[in-house]
């Protein structure tokens, strides 16, 4: 863990890993965070404790001759200061990252959004893990000689090295169209007839693993799913997931299992796999060859760590993830990511707390913040609307200091605010609803009005309440718990639980490592919408129809929908400076230096 970062959390009730024959962790959309939370005691540990973490698995697996992989499933740049704070971006976290030793990985869609961020992934990632990465649908172009290239081999054959199970694994990204044009998404129902991805699954397999930056409920990998199971009814298929930051398991046959490990390294995803493994082994007689699967979302807590490893604080950090928790403390120093904007006078909440709402983030914005900072000295005077999709915004702030890097937290991205300057008012006004429809605006599946919104939000489609989100029997009841850390901290005999992860999933309810109280999630819509400028009284004739520049085809499209011929051209910048230095501008001006 980093220092001045919160303690860990002790005292929890835990269930313990499940172990197989084969056995993995997963990490997906980590987003930079590999210095950990420092804010949040339950996710406290940074890349080098899970170094740690995973040289005492290896050790365990290599001890009782089974085998343990561990996969990463894309999305590990953007929204962190680790990564976004430096010049050029990354500067530190490329040489951190490669600290672990991932046996599987491939790329998410925010190592594609911007050119240099896809050509850092070809000239130091791909290298970096050069046996191990796998791009199975992503071709790369090299900007000297235009040649276009698979970003990585299509996919990777190996034994694993106690057992000699044979795996061909594969990467994914799902059908994204967002990428700058130096990569090519190849299409998942196109790249399943390609004649490589056909002998790929004709190669002798004990098992096939498919790791992909895709939902595991997403049609993408329900394609592949059935283009394997076709060629191959006996052997097991075994899917991770990302990209939709959500923990989530689903079984999509009695021999497949997919897991997803949620989002900003508050997880490290366990699978496991049991029963005969050996092809040579199988029959078609066996119904499911004795086959069993487990899954854990373990949080990312020291404590937990050191649960799961028997170990203890002096026994438990390996030379190696000392090593690279002291680099990235180094990195942050370098970047001075503690700097403080401002004090956060109070917790504004992302989906724990009802928008509109005082504690929302999202109305924080649209009452204080956009009013101020959607400025231009030659329109001021203008009255405008001024829209913001609730995507761009990417954590919740903590009450407390503001820091460098919190605002990448925040808000990552490099959106600018543009406008389309004197719309007819009786048309700008109908676009904020049009955007928020859950219907899509557009026929096909890129304009789906929902990728305004955060990837939980697309997952999670209605409000999730709980009466009294605090203490609940069911959580205590599931089978395995032990406490952590001796359960010394009691409230009424039972543990006072801290709040966080009480995920249900296909399996049941039994796959966090930690007994949670559970917290409240409420839908957001996918735009939020500040009025400014507007008269006393009466409407205006028109207004300046200001946007983050990331919807602008969304925005165009609802104004084409109500009649409004308009287009890229019609499109100007309306402010200097990316959303996010504005964001930071006003937390300066506006919040206490000082907590
Ligand atoms: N310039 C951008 C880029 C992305 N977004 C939002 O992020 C979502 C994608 O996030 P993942 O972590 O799932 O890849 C996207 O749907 C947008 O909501 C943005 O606002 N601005």
């Amino acid at each position: 863990a980093q220092p001045g970062g919160a303690e860990p959390v002790p005292a929890q009730p835990m269930r313990d890993l499940v172990w197989g024959k084969l056995n993995f962790l997963h990490t997906t959309d980590t987003h930079g965070w590999h210095g950990g939370h420092l804010q949040e005691p339950q996710y406290s540990a940074d890349w080098g404790d899970y170094v740690s973490f995973a040289e005492h698995m290896r050790k365990k697996a290599d001890k009782d001759g089974v085998d343990l992989l561990l996969v990463d499933t894309g999305d590990r740049v953007e929204g962190n200061g680790l990564y976004d704070g430096s010049h050029p971006k990354g500067k530190y976290y490329y040489d951190i990252y490669r600290e672990q030793d991932v046996d599987i990985i491939c790329t998410g869609n925010h190592e594609l959004y911007i050119a240099s961020t896809a050509d850092a992934e070809h000239q130091l990632t791909v290298p970096n893990f050069k046996e191990n990465y796998v791009a199975s649908n992503l071709d790369y172009i090299d900007p000297k000689s235009g040649e276009r290239m698979p970003l990585a081999q299509r996919y990777r054959k190996f034994q694993t090295k106690n057992q000699k199970l044979d795996i061909v694994a594969f990467g994914f990204l799902f059908d994204f169209t967002g990428n700058a044009n130096n990569t090519v998404v190849q299409p998942v129902r196109e790249t399943v007839r390609e004649q490589w991805f056909q002998d790929a699954i004709r190669e002798e397999a004990d098992v096939f693993v498919v790791i992909g930056h895709v939902g595991v409920r997403m049609p993408e990998f329900k394609t592949i799913f059935n283009a394997i199971r076709k060629q191959n009814p006996l052997t097991p298929i075994l899917f991770f997931g990302g990209h939709v930051h959500i923990r989530d398991a689903i079984s999509y046959d009695s021999r497949s299992f997919a897991v997803a490990s949620g989002r900003y390294f508050e997880t490290i995803g366990w699978m496991s796999v049991d029963g005969e493994l050996a092809r040579t082994a199988l029959s078609q007689d066996d119904a499911d060859a004795g086959f069993s699967f487990h899954r854990r979302y373990i949080d990312n807590n020291l404590l937990g760590l050191q649960h799961h490893t028997g170990l203890d604080a002096a026994t438990f950090p390996t030379e190696h993830g000392r090593n690279v928790s002291a680099f990235i403390t180094k990195a942050r120093e370098a970047l001075d990511l503690d700097y403080a904007f401002g004090c956060a006078p109070k917790t504004l909440w992302m989906s724990r707390s009802p928008y509109p709402g005082d504690n929302s983030i999202y109305s924080w914005l649209e009452k204080e913040v956009l009013p101020d900072v959607a400025t231009n000295p030659d329109r001021n005077d203008m009255p405008r609307l001024v829209i913001v999709n609730t995507g761009a915004i990417r954590f919740d702030i903590f009450k407390g200091a503001f820091t460098r890097d919190t605002t990448y937290i925040v808000s990552p991205f490099l959106s600018a605010m543009t406008h389309i300057p004197d719309v007819p008012y009786r048309m700008a006004r109908k676009v904020i609803e049009l955007l928020n429809t859950a219907g899509k605006i557009m026929e096909s599946a890129p304009m789906d009005n929902r990728f305004m919104a955060t990837p939980e939000q697309l997952a999670i489609h209605e409000s999730i309440l709980y009466e009294a989100p605090v203490l609940s029997d069911s959580f205590l009841d599931a089978a395995q718990q032990k406490p952590l850390g001796g359960g010394s901290v009691v409230d009424g005999g039972r543990p006072r639980l801290t709040e966080g992860y009480t995920t249900r999933d296909d399996i049941g309810l039994d796959g966090d490592d930690t007994v949670h109280a559970p917290v409240n999630f409420y839908v957001v819509p996918n735009c939020v919408q500040a009025e400014v400028e507007f008269p006393s009284d009466g409407e205006p004739e028109t207004v300046d129809l200001v946007f983050l520049d990331f919807i602008a085809p969304w925005v165009l499209m609802a104004l084409r929908l109500l009649g409004g011929e308009y287009s890229g051209e019609d499109v100007q910048l309306y402010v200097e400076g990316t959303f996010t230095d504005l964001m930071a501008g006003w937390i300066e001006k506006n919040w206490p230096r000082h907590c």
